[in-house]
């Protein structure tokens, strides 16, 4: 693999080592799209895509994303990066408010934080040369044409693409897994201090999803990178993060250390989703049911806990009062779940 030369990534700018600093905090980020119809095109209803969503992200680290299709982990990333407006809250980039008076721009936003996509030939240019995709970014923010492409034949070698075979390549002469790389490299030609990932691997053979993964680990203890990596794959998550934060219709349900969240879940929802997952060890244990049917309607979620329709502990308790995330033993693991709370009312609430 090759050397980026000493002058890039700049080396202020990196996030390496060190006491745990947050480099990213979110706090209640809200996103209700609207649902119109009629003549007049009213808004006739919304969807609660994105309700109350709070968690920090430390420099240097890789948060996984995980929850079933549509809970609305793609729209926490759309909102972090502002290609969307949120309805509410608040969210800290390196200690500025974003979008505030004094705070980071959302431009500024951007350049630092990049994100690779699931669908890796729709982000490329089909008629431009990788190399100059590569350079693209860069050249938009003024370096001169001539640097923009050296700096992306360096990334593309970075990324583990032979500059001079893949440079003058279009993208259809790539394949899935190289265009992938390709996109990584586009992402990182502009120095960002946050990579989101958004099922960026999920559409690659197994054995490819496996290289893109390495390169990303290495990718980011080389450059002092900080991660948020969104999968539906739990397995793939556990193996790339360092904490877990686990979403059900538009909140978070749980959040903590990797290694806590597949040894010890605390939500019914996230040992449901772990029970869904195939296994290769038939001694496993298993708790809990895998989770089944459809999540309800985000257009309505039930009040309460909004797992309780589908919870296999669910009491009276649980559709009265939505239980708040909170922790009963590692102050770094939380879980929203009336069983949680010692005084909640729940049968199965945990005792101290
Ligand atoms: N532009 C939009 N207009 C209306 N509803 C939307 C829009 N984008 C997303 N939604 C809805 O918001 C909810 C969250 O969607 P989102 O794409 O964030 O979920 P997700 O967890 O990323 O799902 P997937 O894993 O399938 O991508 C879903 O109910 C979705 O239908």
């Amino acid at each position: 693999m090759n050397q980026l030369s000493t002058n890039w990534p700049p080396s202020d700018s990196r996030d390496r080592g060190g006491p745990a600093q947050p480099l990213l905090t979110v706090n209640v980020l809200r996103k209700y799209f609207p649902i119109r119809g009629g003549a007049l095109g009213r808004v006739r209803a919304k969807v609660h895509a994105v309700d109350g969503v709070s968690f920090t992200v430390q420099k240097g680290e890789t948060l996984g994303i995980v929850g079933e299709s549509g809970c609305g982990k793609s729209t926490v990333a759309r909102l972090l990066m502002r290609l969307m407006a949120p309805d509410g809250g608040e969210q800290i980039f390196d200690g500025d408010e974003v979008a505030a008076q004094g705070g980071i721009s959302v431009r500024d936003l951007r350049r630092q934080v990049q994100m690779v996509f699931q669908d890796s030939a729709s982000s490329l240019n089909p008629r431009m040369p990788v190399q100059g995709s590569v350079a693209f970014g860069p050249m938009a923010l003024g370096k001169p044409k001539a640097e923009a492409m050296a700096l992306a034949r360096e990334l593309l070698g970075k990324v583990g693409l032979n500059p001079v075979l893949f440079g003058g390549r279009y993208p259809h002469e790539l394949s899935g897994g190289q265009k992938q790389r390709v996109n990584i490299a586009r992402a990182l030609a502009l120095s960002p201090r946050l990579l989101i990932l958004d099922e960026a691997v999920s559409a690659l053979d197994k054995s490819v999803e496996a290289q893109v993964l390495n390169l990303l680990q290495l990718l980011k203890r080389d450059m002092g990178l900080t991660y948020l990596f969104i999968s539906h794959d739990l397995g793939v998550v556990r193996w790339i993060s360092d904490r877990v934060m686990v979403m059900y219709l538009g909140e978070v349900v749980e959040i903590g250390p990797s290694e806590q969240i597949y040894a010890d879940a605390k939500h019914p929802y996230t040992r449901a989703l772990l029970a869904s997952k195939p296994s290769m060890n038939p001694d496993e244990r298993r708790e809990e049911p895998p989770v089944t049917g459809d999540p309800p309607n985000p257009v309505n979620p039930p009040a309460g806990c909004r797992f309780h329709t589908r919870c296999p502990h669910a009491e009276a308790v649980c559709s009265a009062r939505a239980p708040q995330l909170g922790s009963n033993g590692a102050a770094a693991h939380l879980a929203a779940c009336h069983m949680q709370e010692p005084a909640s009312g729940h049968s199965g609430a945990v005792r101290h």
